[in-house]
């Protein structure tokens, strides 16, 4: 049968007008066949395009890898696996006696299995710049050949990483998981993410699906061997046991979907609120954080008309602040109006709430701010009082102001003493977000959390949680194994599509790698 295999392999490279030697002993050793050889042999750019940059990277993957390493290099001798060789690259398909040079590159074969996508593979690492690149893959390009069944073609978003999966060299959390690594922005996304991508969440999620998977089994074999009507009292302490057992599950799976719910807030950023009076420093303290001169700062009240929304990276969190116009009760002006109504709006929509007080007005002087902290909008959202400008103040004033306003908020929330001016209190108030970030994403003391993809949130939710709940409601109801069971397969399903090892595989595949970029 291997044989066979090799047989047809030999032939197929030959069909393929791949004219290079094939090499039957490491085919031998090889044993190996990817799923997708019959395939196109896809190439495409590594590295981002319309830049100029000390290199790029061309990446082909497929049956034709060889024989495109020969025709650009116009070499006979296969290259040794898996090293860097500097090689001019020519023309292909040119008179030999010109020289028709491209470029020189540094060129690595990487044979299948042992590579990215777990076909041959060919990476080219040529000089950065449009009109280089460009020529050599319009060369590539030109060494498609229909008739003689050599298909090459530019590859589509994420095509790599999908030959990968095909060829089992990751499971779809992984490949979620490397995505993620590419877009995270900031360290915690970054560590964040490590889970999916080192493999731990694939783990998990099929220590979950091996459970499950003998729990329906045990349901199973009351179904196929019990009594048609009723079951027996030995069968339905299995019952009971199974019920055991799923409820231990879904309490884990519970706390992990509430662990990557609220690690979510590290991907899209913790929205934070500057509200305040007019006047106290709200703009100032975004610049001052932000090290930058994004708001407008003057003495005249009113200056913010509107809100403006600014992301940072606050040593390694995504935060996204919010400068908002100052609220006051007694204001006609039309426009000042819509811009406090707006900046509600903002705070009530905001994770955090940070409250700006001017300290050298002795503390809030407008009751329409304590009133909107109080509001049901804010009465649930953490809050984190700011004491601006303790500059023009002395400490035993500034102690004063901190205790009125401790009281003020009943213990809702610490009050942080700052200067913008003087820079004072700002590590404090740095410090004291990160908390509440790491708080609210139940990141732990070792600073590890756990983010999945939205798709493999909803699934955990609609499907595997969905799947669990409608099992417990039929075994309390009235005991119906048969609903039961196919509950339990419905959770057992919505894993299988979470890693693509099991079932509707096509279906998710879309999904998935529409999402990466090209050359991915
Ligand atoms: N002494 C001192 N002055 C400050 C401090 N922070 C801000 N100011 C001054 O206070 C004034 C108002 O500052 P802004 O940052 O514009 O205040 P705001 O709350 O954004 O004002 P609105 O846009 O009207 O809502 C400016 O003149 C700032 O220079 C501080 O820590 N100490």
């Amino acid at each position: 049968m291997f044989l066979k295999q090799l047989t047809f392999m030999s032939h197929f490279r030959q069909v393929n007008g791949l004219n290079f030697r094939v090499n039957l002993i490491r085919s031998f050793h090889k044993q190996f066949t990817p799923s997708t050889f019959h395939l196109p042999t896809i190439y495409a750019l590594a590295t981002p395009p319309v830049q100029k940059s000390a290199i790029a990277v061309i990446r082909i993957s497929g049956s034709a890898s060889g024989y495109i390493y020969h025709k650009l290099t116009r070499r006979k001798r296969d290259p040794t696996p898996r090293m860097m060789l500097l090689r001019n690259l020519y023309k292909p398909n040119e008179n030999i006696l010109t020289q028709n040079l491209l470029d020189q590159a540094l060129v690595t074969l990487f044979p299948g299995p042992h590579s990215f996508t777990g076909e041959d593979s060919l990476e080219l690492y040529i000089h950065g710049g449009t009109a280089v690149a460009q020529s050599v893959l319009e060369a590539i390009g030109k060494l498609n050949d229909r008739t003689n069944n050599i298909n090459i073609r530019y590859a589509e978003a994420g095509e790599f990483s999908k030959r990968a999966f095909q060829n089992q060299k990751f499971d779809l959390t992984e490949v979620e998981g490397i995505k993620d690594l590419i877009d995270a922005e900031t360290e915690s996304q970054r560590n964040s993410v490590l889970s999916s991508f080192s493999g731990s969440n694939k783990k998990l999620f099929e220590n979950w699906r091996s459970q499950l998977v003998n729990n329906e089994a045990q349901l199973t074999a009351i179904i196929d061997f019990g009594d048609d009507n009723d079951i027996d009292s030995d069968n339905y302490k299995i019952f009971s046991n199974v019920e055991s057992s799923v409820r231990i599950l879904k309490r884990d799976i519970d706390d992990f979907v509430k662990r990557v719910d609220r690690a979510h807030l590290l991907q899209s950023g913790l929205k934070l609120a500057l509200i305040g009076e007019p006047n106290v420093g709200k703009s100032s303290l975004l610049n001052t954080l932000a090290k930058d001169d994004v708001s407008i700062v003057s003495n005249i009240p009113g200056t913010t008309r509107d809100t403006i929304d600014r992301v940072m990276d606050l040593e390694g969190y995504k935060i996204v602040f919010c400068d908002t116009a100052g609220i006051r009760g007694n204001t006609e002006d039309e426009i000042e109006q819509i811009g406090i109504e707006r900046a509600m709006l903002k705070g009530g929509r905001s994770d955090v709430c940070v409250i700006v007080v001017d300290s050298s007005k002795g503390g809030i002087t407008d009751p329409k701010i304590i009133e909107l902290v109080n509001s049901e909008m804010f009465k649930d959202k953490p809050l984190l009082i700011v004491l601006n400008k303790i500059d023009l103040m002395d400490s035993e004033k500034i102690n004063i102001i901190m205790d009125h306003l401790q009281n003020t908020f009943k213990g809702r929330s610490v009050v942080l003493p700052v200067s913008c001016n003087t820079g004072e209190g700002i590590e404090n108030l740095i410090t004291g977000l990160i908390r509440i970030f790491k708080d609210l994403a139940l990141v732990d003391e070792q600073n590890n959390s756990i983010t999945v993809s939205q798709r493999i949130r909803e699934i955990l939710h609609n499907d595997v949680l969905y799947g669990l709940d409608s099992f417990l409601m039929a075994k309390k109801l009235g005991n119906d194994v048969v609903m039961a069971s196919e509950d339990l397969k419905y959770a057992i399903d919505g894993i299988g599509k979470i890693t693509g090892s099991h079932v509707g595989v096509e279906e998710v595949l879309g999904v998935v790698f529409s999402t990466f970029c090209v050359g991915k």
